[in-house]
């Protein structure tokens, strides 16, 4: 069997066949970052489907197709003719922490908890979809004829290019819509977060017949691209675990049941057709990736492989910690108002020091994450890692140290494309398991008080940022 993944990311859409003989990229189409104003972040839905189009022609001698989506990004569309009427707004975007703040003292918190098991944070959908409605006056005139659709981007994209409007109940998982115990839409969240219930698509398994594209081949996988990378890891068991660095760096754990911890997400891992889902923690950091290009754009460093290595001891065993929250701090403390900064700076500070000082504030927050998931990560073995940061030898064995475990790094770097073929070949009624190799690095020992600075750099941000909010 011949698997086309489609994998639409943040940042680019990319092809890519799997069979027998492995897998690898047929085409990669990098899409633009609109920035309207600070703090937001939005894609073009037509260009996103045209680099869809374009990946799909790329494979026509595939058995069936599979496709990855970014998250939380959503946006609105005409049910008609399939246009869209409002911008993606990406899951990075921040135009609705006001709306959060609000709900959140109104105690709204404790409902989105229970429910969808995530606190209130413009990085869900819900806020955004309420503000499209809200601000976009083409929405509330095609709610009134029962044309508005309202969806995450892979439900626009079935929608438009299968004739088939759903969603899967992975990136439901994601919207704060979902009752996650029963997997539905829940009426008294869409009404809190002003979101018509009847423009959200229907939530289908993750695998199966899920429909056709207009040239013949099957849709088999829909997937949220973080938990297409936990199939991909090789995941199968409760407790096993991954962290992709990209943009943001996103750690998924396998748990045996819907688990409840504070500061984490239960999400959902998978459902397969005719199967009872399957369940994961999730604990993301916004900025990984883009903490290591902020320091390059700034000018700290200008080549990747300047960074692969430091000839000093860690930034931290010298007093200076840099704390990642450059777009706010996300697991486990949700809190938008915190800023980035580097604490410890004295005259004698250089670039070189401050750039690793990076790098170790994005393996701490990393640490901070895994630590809220109250050892449930990496129970079973090894936290595999893949990604871009992946490849920087000295990242990951500080990452390795600061999270007291071993770290595999994938030699595969396709792994969101490989378990969403992987999953498209299993709703085929096919299987291509892939054994996942690595390079495994052991954890060192490291003072236990450098958790503890990095812990009160966090803390002062976080005051700090408090402060400028309350100003
Ligand atoms: O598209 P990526 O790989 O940056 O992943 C984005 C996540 O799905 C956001 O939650």
């Amino acid at each position: 069997m011949r698997v086309l993944a489609i994998d639409q990311g943040t940042t680019s859409t990319r092809a890519l066949i799997l069979d027998e003989a492995g897998i690898r990229l047929v085409h990669s189409f990098e899409h633009q970052q609109i920035y309207p104003a600070p703090g937001l972040v939005e894609h073009d839905p037509e260009e996103l489907i045209t680099n869809l189009v374009a990946c799909l022609g790329a494979a026509p001698e595939v058995d069936c197709v599979g496709l990855a989506n970014q998250g939380e990004s959503c946006l609105a569309w005409d049910a008609d003719t399939k246009t869209a009427i409002s911008p993606v707004i990406v899951w990075q975007d921040a135009r609705t922490a006001n709306v959060c703040d609000r709900l959140k003292s109104e105690g709204a918190e404790t409902l989105t908890l229970e429910r969808a098991g995530l606190p209130l944070d413009p990085y869900f959908s819900a806020t955004k979809l309420g503000w499209i409605v809200e601000n976009i006056p083409q929405a509330r005139t095609l709610l009134a004829q029962n044309r508005l659709r309202l969806g995450t981007t892979d439900a626009f994209f079935r929608d438009r290019l299968t004739g088939e409007f759903a969603t899967d109940p992975t990136t439901a998982s994601r919207t704060s819509l979902l009752n996650l115990a029963i997997l539905e839409w829940d009426p008294e969240l869409c009404a809190m977060f002003g979101v018509p219930i009847e423009a959200l698509p229907p939530i289908r398994s993750t695998t199966g017949a899920l429909g056709s594209f207009s040239n013949g081949l099957p849709l088999t996988a829909s997937i949220v691209d973080q938990q297409a990378a936990l199939y991909g890891h090789g995941a199968r068991n409760a407790g096993d675990a991954k962290i992709t660095f990209g943009t943001g760096a996103f750690a998924l754990t396998l748990t045996d049941r819907l688990l409840r911890t504070p500061g984490v997400l239960p999400t959902i891992a998978w459902v397969e057709a005719g199967k009872p889902p399957v369940y994961a923690l999730d604990g993301g950091v916004y900025a990984a990736s883009s903490a290591v290009n902020f320091a390059r754009q700034i000018g700290l460093f200008s080549g990747f492989d300047e960074i692969n290595r430091f000839d000093a001891e860690p930034a931290i065993a010298r007093g200076l910690a840099f704390v990642p929250a450059l777009a706010g701090l996300a697991c486990p403390h949700w809190d938008r108002n915190a800023r980035g900064a580097w604490m410890g700076l004295s005259l004698d500070t250089s670039k070189t020091d401050m750039v690793q000082a990076v790098l170790e504030g994005v393996a701490f927050r990393v640490a901070e994450v895994k630590a809220s998931m109250a050892n449930i990560a990496g129970k079973a073995g090894p936290i595999s890692i893949d990604g871009g940061m992946s490849q920087n030898p000295w990242f990951c064995q500080f990452l390795a140290d600061v999270l007291g475990s071993p770290v595999l790094i994938s030699h595969e770097p396709e792994l969101t494309a490989l378990g969403c073929a992987q999953l498209a070949a299993r709703g085929a009624g096919d299987e291509i398991e892939c054994k996942p190799t690595g390079r495994l690095l052991q954890p060192r020992d490291i003072p236990a008080h450098w958790a503890e600075t990095f812990r009160s750099a966090r803390e002062s941000v976080q005051q700090f940022g408090a402060a400028v909010a309350s100003s």
